[in-house]
């Protein structure tokens, strides 16, 4: 036997496109020649259970060794091998699908979809590393012959006599001069373990030391001896492979542990699982989140039919759950394709919906069943959440009824049961319902105190994305609107009908007017006099609500360049209700009255952390002479 003859279908505009397009990363060569042979392993079992192959099966194995000598990296597999007619089918012809003729063949067998090889490209990749490809095999047919073929990457093969006694095949790499760090026992176990950490049938590469029991010395203490055996780099039965019902929690933290070896314990996780309309199964860990955020990035792994695929799972999974870890398995996402591709991707889009309702269903359920517990969760959990109904409406319709708002004393509440709570109160002469809220607890606690003794509540709004969370609520939220709790002295945050009034006269109310804005002698404060409880502050300073938000959004990017660059604008109150008022308008001297007026004003600054600088120290030495 010996044919020579030229690959079919253009393969010399392939080559070209396989090396530079589909496999930008050229150590995926190893991935797609391990996982032909593990389907190669697979489709014998699937013969041998349909009873269309009565030989002997074997244990199923892939073997990967190297020839440092030789310069050969060879992949050998106990699976179906080939005829060298199927060589001429499935290698030569490049673009005819070896798979599908399989599944033609096999289509009433369950599950034919498991051994569907989706690309027909993957064997090619080996010409990113080598410059000759051998492959020696040996078909499970009846009196099937062994067959060789070789191709040194140009489009001409040749086809001979094998030389493989047993069924299966080797693919034998000779490895090229720019591809010689594959060349190395470390290398090649570095890939391995990335790739093929998970896949279904044992792969083999070398072999390792283990000690085992050898019976009992002299002395009857237990004996030790070393011996060689195979070193196998895979778990061929992760998790996600199994029924949820036969796994217990300490599966799912051990294979955490697994695969994020110095992670803290995860808070929950979600098994998926789903074959229609679409193929897909995995499990997500909420983990505990810390600060640094991208750190935390593209930690699911994707895999296809247990083979590694990548960590970067955008489009696949939805934008607000990427700082979920875990592994997501589907042979229905298409791989090696343009990221544009596989956003348009129908199966794509269904499996980020996919994903968006489960998540959803999984904290509905957690809410439900054990409130406590996912309280105890929510700073760690509120931030996906706040996220999430804030980009997906599809998930914002789930999440509102569990999503929470927690106030300065610590309790929570749903949106509901929020509105319930501080309508009564909160209510101001529009009939929008005002939400006060905190963006620092510390800062701004004379400010809720003093909330707090009109019976107010204040929410706490810390996080990060609690900017964006508050604009979505005031869209969301009929007539309510948040207001930051130090936007405006106590009275006027919720704006009520009936007025107060102060004890000064008209005459007396000009003229702390005159003495405070002499005082201050800055552009940007706007002195005011308002009529407070007498126990609240004499002087607060506050920016309002408004100013403030598009300020802080010009200063997070948000296309808000005009309002950056408004100076800052403060009103200050002074309460002419407050006795101190009355001091500063009765002092001997103008000099007096205008050092009384610059310390309430520093008090006010000072208890909001405003004052800073020059104006501390001056400050702090008037504050030495007043004593
Ligand atoms: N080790 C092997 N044993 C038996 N047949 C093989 C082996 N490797 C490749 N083949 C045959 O060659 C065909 C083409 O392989 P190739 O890797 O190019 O495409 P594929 O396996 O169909 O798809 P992909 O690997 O891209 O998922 C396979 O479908 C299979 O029929």
């Amino acid at each position: 036997m010996q044919e020579k003859g030229n690959i079919s279908i253009h393969t010399e505009n392939i080559f070209p496109i396989i090396k530079k397009f589909l496999y930008s990363d050229n150590e995926i060569f190893l991935r797609e020649l391990v996982s032909n042979a593990v389907d190669a392993v697979q489709k014998i079992k699937r013969l041998a259970a349909l009873g269309q192959y009565q030989g002997e099966l074997g244990s199923p194995l892939v073997e990967v060794s190297l020839d440092e000598e030789k310069k050969t990296i060879t992949i050998s597999d106990n699976g179906l091998g080939m005829t060298a007619d199927e060589i001429k089918k499935y290698i030569n012809q490049v673009a005819f699908s070896g798979a599908s003729e399989f599944v033609e063949k096999f289509k009433d067998a369950k599950d034919a979809n498991e051994i569907i090889g989706k690309f027909g490209l993957g064997f090619y990749s080996a010409f990113m590393v080598a410059d000759l490809v051998e492959i020696q095999t040996l078909s499970y047919q009846e009196g099937a012959e062994p067959a060789r073929w070789v191709c040194d990457g140009s489009t001409e093969f040749e086809i001979t006599e094998g030389a493989r006694s047993t069924r299966g095949t080797d693919i034998i790499l000779h490895i090229n001069k720019d591809a010689e760090e594959f060349l190395s026992k470390y290398k090649l176990e570095e890939i391995l373990d990335k790739y093929g950490k998970f896949l279904p049938v044992p792969i083999k590469f070398g072999t390792k030391t283990t000690t085992e029991p050898d019976g009992e010395d002299e002395e009857g203490k237990p004996k030790t001896r070393q011996i060689e055996v195979d070193n196998i780099i895979n778990t061929t039965n992760p998790i996600w492979t199994k029924a949820p019902t036969e796994l217990k929690d300490e599966d799912y933290l051990d294979f955490y542990k697994q695969l994020y070896p110095f992670s803290e314990d995860p808070l929950f996780w979600i098994h998926l699982n789903v074959d229609y309309p679409f193929n897909l199964t995995g499990v997500l860990y909420f983990p505990k989140l810390k600060n640094d955020f991208e750190m935390q990035r593209n930690k699911i792994k994707l895999f296809s039919r247990q083979v590694f695929i990548t960590d970067e799972v955008k489009d696949i999974v939805p934008e607000f759950l990427m700082l979920l870890h875990g592994v997501i398995d589907s042979p229905d996402i298409p791989l090696n394709v343009s990221r544009s591709f596989l956003q348009a991707d129908s199966n794509v889009k269904k499996i980020n919906s996919y994903i968006t309702k489960k998540v959803a269903d999984k904290l509905q359920e957690l809410f439900n069943k054990d409130r406590k517990s996912f309280e105890e969760k929510w700073t760690d959990i509120g931030l996906f959440v706040k996220y999430g109904i804030i980009s997906e409406e599809k998930f914002n319709d789930k999440a509102k009824d569990f999503a929470l708002l927690t106030n300065t004393a610590g309790e929570n509440f749903t949106l509901n049961e929020y509105h319930e709570k501080v309508k009564d109160l909160q209510t101001d002469k529009n009939g929008s319902v005002v939400y006060l809220y905190t963006t620092d607890a510390a800062k701004q606690d004379s400010f809720i105190q003093s909330a707090g003794k009109k019976g107010y509540d204040v929410l706490v709004m810390d996080s990060p994305i609690d900017n964006h969370f508050i604009n979505h609520l005031e869209q969301k939220l009929e007539k309510t609107v948040l207001k930051r709790v130090d936007s405006s002295v106590v009275d006027q945050l919720i704006e009520k009908d009936e007025q107060n009034e102060h004890v000064l006269t008209e005459e007396q109310t000009e003229k702390a007017k005159q003495v405070f804005e002499k005082a201050i002698s800055k552009p940007g404060y706007q002195v005011e006099v308002v009529a407070l409880h007498p126990d609240e502050m004499p002087v607060t300073v506050t920016m309002d609500e408004f100013m403030r938000r598009m300020k802080d959004m010009a200063k997070m990017g948000g296309g808000m360049g005009f309002y950056g660059q408004m100076p800052d604008n403060y009103k200050v109150a002074i309460n002419g209700n407050h006795k101190l008022i009355g001091r500063i308008l009765a002092a001997g001297s103008e000099e007096e009255q205008n050092k009384l007026a610059k310390q309430a004003v520093d008090l006010a600054l000072l208890s909001q952390g405003m004052l800073s600088g020059s104006d501390l120290t001056a400050f702090v030495s008037r504050s030495v002479e007043l004593i």
